[in-house]
């Protein structure tokens, strides 16, 4: 006889800590979109920003991310379903499920009040964002330097962008192009980053992809497989080359089916090396620069499906695999 197959116990991905008591009231507290509360230059300005306490800011997070996940998954559901096995009730049961999922994400404010949250997750007041943290490292590299001395700009895409100027006190030596699945400022570009053309020419790809607390939204372990190789093929084939990732740490020291070091694993087949990383044991957040690099095809079969590498009872079920 086999091994006894163990339910696992599926905890939300979030920065924050869940706190499922708080919900309904995040609902009522933030606004629905508004746009006289982004500034000239995309700062949501202090005076109109929404008086919500920390503990709801995080709550509407790990809330939000717990629906998107149950969404996909019963969207994959009705999806296979409907394929395979044409069973009407099962169909409708499915359906009725995700509507209300869908009307419990509207209630709480949908994509917009996911986005306010998570910009005052930027805020000074929670520890600013995380553009200073590859600046920094730009800077240490001697990046920075380079481009000054040749009066030239690193060509860089910020995925998941909630403002417009994360990166404006660096205009002289970064050139920025951000963009999110919903725009908060006319100078992010409306787009969903898996549908992004691939750049027809080398001066189209980037010298630097931001990609920072994003891959923890994309619900399905094969999307964020995608969207690593995706940000591969947006880079440019040079040796300075970089991948700028930030994630919820939990993702990674806290998963089942990931650690920080098969993590690296998985990074160096897309065609990743690891150059810096900052993060602390029981921290909230990690931060990590890719350079990239050549792609390899061997140990890849081992990514494309999940596969625990350890268990526990508070370990959640993040996980990456390729497409
Ligand atoms: C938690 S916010 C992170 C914002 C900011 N980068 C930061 O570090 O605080 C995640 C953002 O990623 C955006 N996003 C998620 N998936 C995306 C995709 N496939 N393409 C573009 N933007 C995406 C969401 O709309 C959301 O605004």
């Amino acid at each position: 006889m086999g091994p006894k197959s163990r339910r696992i116990k599926k905890l939300p991905i979030s920065s924050f800590t869940p706190d499922t008591n708080v919900h309904s009231s995040a609902a009522q507290s933030l606004p629905s979109s508004d746009s006289k509360s982004i500034s000239r230059h995309g700062r949501v300005r202090s005076a109109n920003r929404p008086v919500v306490s920390r503990k709801i800011t995080q709550s509407t997070i790990t809330h939000f991310h717990t629906l998107l996940k149950k969404q996909s998954s019963l969207k994959q559901s009705l999806a296979s379903t409907i394929e395979n096995q044409r069973n009407d009730e099962r169909v409708q049961a499915i359906q009725t499920e995700l509507d209300s999922v869908e009307r419990e994400m509207t209630a709480l404010g949908g994509l917009n009040a996911y986005q306010i949250a998570s910009t005052l997750g930027q805020s000074k007041e929670r520890g600013g964002d995380s553009s200073k943290v590859l600046v920094r490292w730009l800077d240490e590299l001697g990046i920075k330097q380079e481009m000054v001395a040749q009066s030239s700009k690193l060509r860089m895409l910020e995925i998941g962008a909630l403002m417009p100027d994360n990166y404006a006190s660096c205009s002289k030596w970064i050139d920025n192009h951000p963009i999110d699945l919903h725009s908060q400022h006319p100078d992010i570009l409306e787009q969903d980053f898996l549908q992004r053309p691939l750049p027809a020419r080398e001066q189209d790809a980037f010298d630097v992809v931001s990609c920072s607390l994003v891959l923890n939204f994309v619900s399905s372990p094969a999307d964020r497989g995608k969207m690593l190789s995706l940000i591969h093929k947006q880079l440019k084939d040079l040796p300075n080359s970089f991948l700028f990732l930030v994630l919820p740490l939990p993702c990674l020291a806290n998963s089942r089916y990931l650690s920080l070091s098969t993590f690296q694993d998985l990074m160096r087949i897309i065609g990743f090396t690891l150059e810096r990383e900052q993060w602390k044991p029981g921290g909230k957040v990690g931060y990590w620069l890719w350079r990239k690099s050549a792609g390899e095809l061997e140990g890849r079969d081992r990514w494309v499906r999940k596969t625990v590498v350890k268990d526990g009872p508070k370990m959640n079920n993040f996980a990456v695999v390729l497409p």
